[in-house]
Order: C-alpha cells, then sequence, then structure tokens
C-alpha cells in the first residue's frame, strides 16, 4: 500500500489493537472523535463521521480506510446508529469512492447475526461439541438495533462495491478483549478476538486481493460458531490466539476506551 490508511475510531479499543500491531507496518492518517490525550506518532486528524466536510478531509490522499468509527453499544438507542453508525457508514463510502480509495474494510458485528442464538441454540451452541457453524454467506438476522445497523454497513459497501468497484471486506469482529478472552462469559469466549490476531486480521484485509467479502473475525476458538475458513483462504488470516488455551482463573477482563 503506497498511499496511507485512514483508521477512523482511532482512539477506541479496535483501534489500539490495530496500532498496537500493526502501527509500524503502514503509513496511516488516524481519525479521532475527539483530540487525542498523547500526541499520537501518525498523521491524524479530528473529526465527525456524520459531518460531510470532516469525512471529506479525512479521506483526502489515503489508498484505503479502515472504518471502525461509531457506537459500538448493543443497546445504543436508534438516533445513535441511525447518525453514528448508518449515516456516519454512507458518509464514508460516499467520500471514499470520490477520493478513488481502492480498498473499504468495515468493522461489521457478531450483533448483525446474533438472532441465530435461539432459546433453542443456546447454550449449547457456544460449546466445542456442538456443530451450528455461521460461514458469512447467511443472510444477516440482528438481535438487536445496533446488529441493525451494522448489517445495513454491510449493505452499504454492498453496494457502493457493486455501483463504484470499490473494494470491501466486511469485518464481523467478535468480542475484543486484551490478553485473555472474557471471563465466565461463554458466548464472548467462543467469539474472541485477541489484540494480535485483530491486528493480523485487518492488515490481511489491507493486503489481500478481493472484490467484496464478508469473514468473521475471531481467533481460532476451539469453541465457536463462527467460521473462519473465509477469513484464511480468502485474506491469508493466520491466527495465533485460541481461548480454550486459557482457564480464566483469577483474570478480569481489560477493555479500552
Ligand atoms: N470491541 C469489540 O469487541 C467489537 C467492536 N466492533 C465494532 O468495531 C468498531 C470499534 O469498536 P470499539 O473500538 O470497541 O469501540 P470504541 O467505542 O472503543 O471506539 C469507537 C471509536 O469511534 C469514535 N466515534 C464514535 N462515533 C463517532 C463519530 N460520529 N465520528 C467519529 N468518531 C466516532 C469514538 O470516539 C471511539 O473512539 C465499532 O464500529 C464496533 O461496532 C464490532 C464487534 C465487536
Ligand atoms: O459488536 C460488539 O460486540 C461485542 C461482543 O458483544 P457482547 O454483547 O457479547 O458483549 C461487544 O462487547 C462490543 O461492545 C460490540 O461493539
Amino acid at each position: 500500500m503506497d498511499e496511507p490508511v485512514l483508521l477512523t475510531g482511532a482512539g477506541g479499543a479496535v483501534g489500539k489493537a490495530i496500532l498496537e500491531g500493526i502501527g509500524d507496518a503502514y503509513e496511516w492518517k488516524l481519525m479521532f472523535h475527539s483530540p487525542p490525550a498523547e500526541e499520537p506518532d501518525h498523521e491524524y486528524l479530528v473529526g465527525d463521521v456524520i459531518t460531510a466536510e470532516d469525512v471529506e478531509s479525512a479521506v483526502e490522499g489515503v489508498g484505503a480506510v479502515i472504518h471502525l468509527a461509531g457506537d459500538p453499544r448493543p443497546e445504543a438507542p436508534w438516533d445513535s446508529v441511525l447518525s453514528n453508525n448508518i449515516d456516519g457508514t454512507k458518509k464514508m463510502y460516499e467520500a471514499a469512492v470520490e477520493e478513488g480509495v481502492e480498498k473499504f474494510v468495515y468493522a461489521s458485528s457478531n450483533h448483525a447475526v446474533g438472532a441465530f442464538e435461539t432459546d433453542r441454540r443456546t447454550p449449547e451452541m457456544y460449546r466445542a461439541d456442538d456443530d451450528f457453524l455461521l460461514d458469512g454467506s447467511e443472510f444477516p438476522r440482528p438481535g438487536n438495533l445496533y446488529g441493525v445497523s451494522k448489517a445495513t454497513g454491510e449493505v452499504l459497501g454492498r453496494y457502493y462495491h457493486d455501483e463504484y468497484g470499490i473494494d470491501v471486506c466486511n469485518i464481523r469482529i467478535g468480542n475484543l478483549t486484551r490478553g485473555h478472552p472474557p471471563i465466565d462469559y461463554e458466548r464472548g469466549q467462543a467469539m474472541w478476538l485477541s489484540y494480535r490476531d485483530c491486528a493480523n486480521i485487518h492488515a490481511c484485509a489491507l493486503d489481500a486481493d478481493y472484490d467484496f467479502e464478508i469473514v468473521y473475525g475471531i481467533s481460532d476458538n476451539d469453541r465457536k460458531y463462527y467460521s473462519i475458513e473465509r477469513a484464511k483462504d480468502v485474506l491469508g488470516y493466520d491466527p495465533q490466539d485460541n481461548s480454550a488455551h486459557f482457564d480464566g482463573e483469577d483474570r478480569v477482563v481489560e477493555r479500552d476506551a
């Protein structure tokens, strides 16, 4: 990648995982919502993805986008996801295609398919001996309005890819935690994404050749109901971590942001 990569939501947990892991591997342009507490090592700007001028400034001169900015709360209200997630993502795509950006990596979510976790399937589907598996080819099935907004972001990508040719990779991120998987939370352990695997899958999404993809972004957990085969095959994702390698004794979940 010769041109800088725009990273929106750079100050959040996923942004930190990416910068800690692959901060030296690319030239970055970071977008923060509010001024960062410490001076970043990379070019940056402060702006809001719902403001067209901010988004146009953000994409100026970049060759690829990793779009993380938005409201990440599963319980987020409609007003917030409509503006921060749906309209913000649409504005990002508009500006990206106008700028001629080649690649757009979008932070989708497990919550885009959360309603597959029916009462009949759970908690068994969170366990290693259950064979229920989603592979990314299924239609979205959100369990909340946040999930609706993430599924809509994927569909926006489908539209901008088909209409304008921008390459799009939607990563349905599982549950990112630093250092070890969530404690006493089977669902979170089955969809754990370690910090280094998070950085790795985003590097793969920047480097690989593809047209339009939906992949799951989780570590290589023994317990998983999301397939990572597509991410391995198309992106070359090579996860290093597995939630089954942690016993969880005396550990607490740490979250950034
Ligand atoms: N952390 C996780 O386990 C998962 C995260 N995701 C997605 O990954 C992305 C990043 O999530 P996290 O880093 O965990 O959240 P976070 O809340 O730590 O980071 C999000 C960042 O986006 C910024 N932001 C929010 N609204 C904005 C706006 N209108 N304009 C500009 N910046 C704005 C915030 O200031 C924050 O720095 C989100 O889109 C979320 O939906 C998806 C699945 C799992
Ligand atoms: O999309 C997201 O998913 C993770 C995992 O969901 P949870 O409901 O099991 O916590 C969530 O932690 C994160 O905030 C959200 O953005």
